[in-house]
Parts: C-alpha cells; structure tokens; sequence
C-alpha cells in the first residue's frame, strides 16, 4: 500500500506515497471522494509513539501514519521520533522550513485519519487531576499529578521562543478550568475594597504590552544535586526554563487604577485559582518596589507567543513577574492585594528559599533565609547531548545562558578539556535594555576536534552585565530543597573513529 519515496537531495523529493489511496496519479479522473477517513482521539494518536507501535503524528485536525517516511527525512529520522504521538505544530515552528507547499503535500501522502473534536474535559470523582489538559507527548515527564514536565534539551535552543506546547510545565496543583466569559481578577484597592475586573475590562482598560522573559524554575538542574545527595524533589534537568513572549496589562496600572502610589511600600500577594483538595490556593509575593517600577515590567498576561495563554501556562490570566523565580509568576490569577508582609503561602514561606549544605531538616529555620526573586546568573549545554559518541573534525556546541534581575548576559566562555582551556562563544538573542534584558542568550561554539582525541569534557560558564560568574562545583551549593543550582554545566562525550 505505501509507495515508497525517494530524497534527491535537499528539496527534491519524489513520490512517497498516499496510505489510504493513490490519490495523486496525473491522469486521476474527475476526483472521486474516497471513503472518509476514520476519527481518532488525540489519546489513540499518543499510543502511537515508536516504530513497534508504528509513528503517528498530527498537523491541524488530521493524522498522519509516518512510519515509512522515517528513514527518508531530510532532517533524520531521531527528529520525527521526538514528535512521535503528538502534534507536529511545535516542532515545525522551530524548523521552519517545512512551511512550504511541497512539504504539506508530501505529509498528505501519509494521512491515515482525523481528530476527533476536542472533548470538553469531563471531571472524574476522585481524581482532582482528571480536567488537566492534553499535553505533548515529546514533553520529559517528571511528574504526572501535578503535571511537571521539560523539553528534550536539544529542542530548548533551537528557536530564541520557546514554542508554548514544548515550554516547560511546572504545576503545583490541578490545572483549574476557567470560564473565560465569568472569570474575575479581584484587586484589594488602597482604601480595602475589592476590585473585580473581568478579562476584557483588562484588555479594554489598560494598555497591552509585550515583554520577551524567560522564566526559570528555581529547581532547574537539581538532577545534578540529586546526584551528590537526593532531596526526594523533582528531579529537572537542564529544561525548567523557557522563553516566550508575553502580553498583557502592566501590574503598575493596575495597581495605579486602584488607588496605590510608587512611593508606598511592602509587597505584592498573588493567588491562583489552583487549590488543594482542602481547598488552600497557590500563593506568591514580590516586593512592591518591583511591580511598580515602570522598567519592571511585570505583566498581567493573557497571552503567550502571539497566542491565548495555553491553560497550562495559567488561561486566562497569570503574572509574569520578569527576571524573577519562576515560583512568582502565579498562574490563573484570582485575587491582588497589598500588603506590609509577604504572602503568607506555603510557597512563599516554606518552599522556594536556599540554604547552607549544611543546613538539614532537622535544623532548618525557613524563617532565617529570604524568599527567592532574583535567580543567579545560568548556563547549559543543550548540544550535543551528555555521552553521546562524535567524530574527530567540527563542533558546534550549543547552549543558553541567562540572568535574574534583568542583568544581560556579556560573555559564555566554554571550555572542552574540564576547563583547563577555554573559549569564548558567540552570543545571539534580542537586545533588550540594561537592566531589563529579561531573555535568555542562545551561545554556539564552533570548534575543530583533532583526530586522535578519545573524550570531550565539555564545561560552560556565563557571566552577567554585574560580573556575577557561576560556580564550578555542584557540591558547595546543594542545598536540602534543590534549588539555585547554576554550578558550570559540564557534558561529556566520546570521539570515536573519523
Ligand atoms: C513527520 C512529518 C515530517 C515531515 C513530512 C518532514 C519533512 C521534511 C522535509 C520534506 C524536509 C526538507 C525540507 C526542504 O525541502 O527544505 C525536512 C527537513 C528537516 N526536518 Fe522535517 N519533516 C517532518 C518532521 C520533522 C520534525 C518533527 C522535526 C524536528 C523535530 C524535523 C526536522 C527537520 C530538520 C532539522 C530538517 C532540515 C534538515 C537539513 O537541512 O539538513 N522534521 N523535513
């Protein structure tokens, strides 16, 4: 049934077949319609996921049986595995070129069915977790329930944003469903009255902004802490960040609009709509300072990369806090207020705070050590990936490198000898203000590998506008919660024969 194709080079790609009908024979007569093709939920699409279980993916509404095309993609076939089961849409915003006609023809040949409409998610007694969203099967899951995944780290750098379906989830609770037409933000005004704005009292009122941040976990690669001592939390690689670009309402005029002046002080609180099953809701602060400085950037965002935020990134609201802790930017955003103290959530006070290795549960005092908010200066290899086997000759490494508080980066040095000897890497990304670069910086390094040489020890260090530099050990920052590690990102890799 499936003709197989052939590739003459990049460009050039004849006949590879229809799965269902030849459809494309040129003397075709008047097109008949063939017998409709059958519906499968995306859950059916997700099943399919290796060759044993034959490769589907989807692009729009429609599926796609790409087994026999695997080993004839200009691009490899490890690339299509990683979409495996899931929606092309992603990936195909991160290589671009597949956007032309004789692309989406050739994908045509392999259409086997279509999506069935999106089920609205039904809720199920008992499982809090039941009405999350559908997610990407290409996501690292490190958790299910709260759904905590991250991109392979190979795609992070591919593209300056971070296309919304292969950004980082990190969730702490059921992702709420939100009713976009009745949904509320309630604001404590200056004189303790409740606000209640609706989304397009938002959009309509307040001028929208646009803010490329990057946005960090503070557990980002506390897999590399786990491994000197495990702190039973999850364990991130180097992909709990991401970069989009966001819109929305400025924090500040809201905030103006209700009665509040730059020079008052204290702290912002935020609650989602997020509970626990007795029915305490995510909560967060930053200081006051922050979210009225009108270089602060601080959003209250309702879109994400041109697009409505997606609901596991807080639909229909959530702050963005820039050059911020992750943990601030509170998603599906239902209450403001103002006040002298923090917030006083679980998250603000006990969780999300670094210590001494040498503090342990047993001693820990969560009230001696400040809440995270501006993240230290971070860089990763994305590229090539730890252990894999390379051949003597050119090397391009790849990676990122960002900072907290809005400090740009101005340097990546990347050693490949263990950080005997180094190099310095060339910088790309958007050049945003001083003080606001709120984004990351992609590096590359091309570098030649003499033959002969058995291993490389790949080692990356960034340093910010302040001079802030990262540390070279893991060891002398683990902490008992795992977070802040931005010890330089080593990877190691063998060279085999030319
Ligand atoms: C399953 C459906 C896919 C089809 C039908 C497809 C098809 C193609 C075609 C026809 C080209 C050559 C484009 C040209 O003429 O310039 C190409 C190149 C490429 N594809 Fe795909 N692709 C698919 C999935 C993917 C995925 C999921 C990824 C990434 C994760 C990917 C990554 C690439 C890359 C990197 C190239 C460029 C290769 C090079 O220039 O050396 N493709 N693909």
């Amino acid at each position: 049934m499936v003709a197989a194709g052939t590739v003459l080079g990049m460009g050039t790609i004849l006949a590879y077949g229809d799965h269902r009908q030849q459809a494309t024979e040129v003397d075709a007569p008047e097109s008949t319609p063939g017998p409709p093709f059958p519906v499968f939920t995306r859950q059916e699409v997700a099943r399919h996921h290796s060759e044993a279980d034959r490769v589907w993916v989807t692009y729009g509404s429609d599926v796609f049986d790409v087994t026999d095309f695997l080993e004839l993609h200009p691009g490899g076939k490890s690339k299509i595995l990683l979409a495996a089961g899931g929606a092309l849409e992603p990936f195909w915003a991160l290589y671009a070129m597949h956007k032309q006609e004789h692309v989406l023809e050739l994908l045509q040949g392999y259409k086997v069915g279509e999506l069935s409409p999106e089920e609205p998610p039904q809720p199920t007694p008992g499982d809090p977790y039941a009405e999350d969203p559908p997610r990407h099967p290409a996501l690292k899951i490190n958790t299910l329930k709260p759904f905590n995944a991250e991109p392979p780290s190979e795609l992070l750098t591919e593209n300056y944003l971070t296309p919304s379906q292969l950004f980082f989830k990190r969730n702490h609770l059921p992702v709420p469903v939100v009713d976009p037409a009745t949904y509320r933000l309630h604001v404590r005004d200056a004189r303790g009255r409740t606000l209640s704005l609706s989304l397009r009292d938002l959009k309509r009122n307040f001028p929208k902004h646009k803010v490329t941040a990057t946005v960090q976990c503070a557990g980002n690669r506390r897999a590399e802490m786990n491994a000197i001592q495990n702190t039973n939390r999850l364990g991130w690689g180097i992909g709990a960040i991401s970069t989009a670009c966001w819109g929305g309402a400025r924090l500040r005029d809201v905030l103006v609009h209700a009665g509040y002046k730059p020079s008052d002080e204290g702290h912002v609180s935020f609650e989602g709509l997020d509970k626990e099953p007795n029915g305490t809701v995510y909560g967060a602060s930053i200081p006051f300072k922050k979210a009225m400085d009108p270089e602060g950037d601080v959003l209250l965002a309702y879109e994400m990369n041109g697009e409505e935020l997606p609901r596991d990134h807080g639909f229909p609201l959530r702050v963005v806090v820039p050059g911020i802790v992750g943990a601030r930017n509170v998603k599906w955003l239902a209450q403001i207020s103002v006040g002298p103290e923090e917030s006083k959530s679980h998250w603000q006070q006990k969780d999300y705070k670094g210590f001494s290795p040498a503090v342990t549960w047993d001693t820990v005092d969560f009230s001696k050590a400040p809440a995270i908010q501006e993240l230290p200066v971070q860089s990763a290899i994305t590229e090539p990936c730890p252990n894999a086997s390379i051949t003597p000759g050119e090397l391009t490494v790849k990676g990122y490198a960002w900072s907290g508080g809005g400090q740009s980066i101005v340097r990546v040095d990347v050693s490949l000898d263990g950080g005997k000897s180094w190099h310095v890497a060339k910088l790309a990304g958007e050049e945003q203000a001083p003080g606001r670069a709120w984004a990351w910086k992609l590096w590359q390094l091309e570098a030649i590998v003499p033959p002969g040489t058995k291993e490389l020890n790949i080692v990356c260090k960034a340093v910010d506008s302040n001079y802030n530099q990262q540390p070279d050990k893991v060891g002398p920052i683990w902490n008992i919660l795992g977070v802040l590690n931005n010890a330089w990102h080593q990877v190691s890799v063998s060279v085999g024969e030319d």
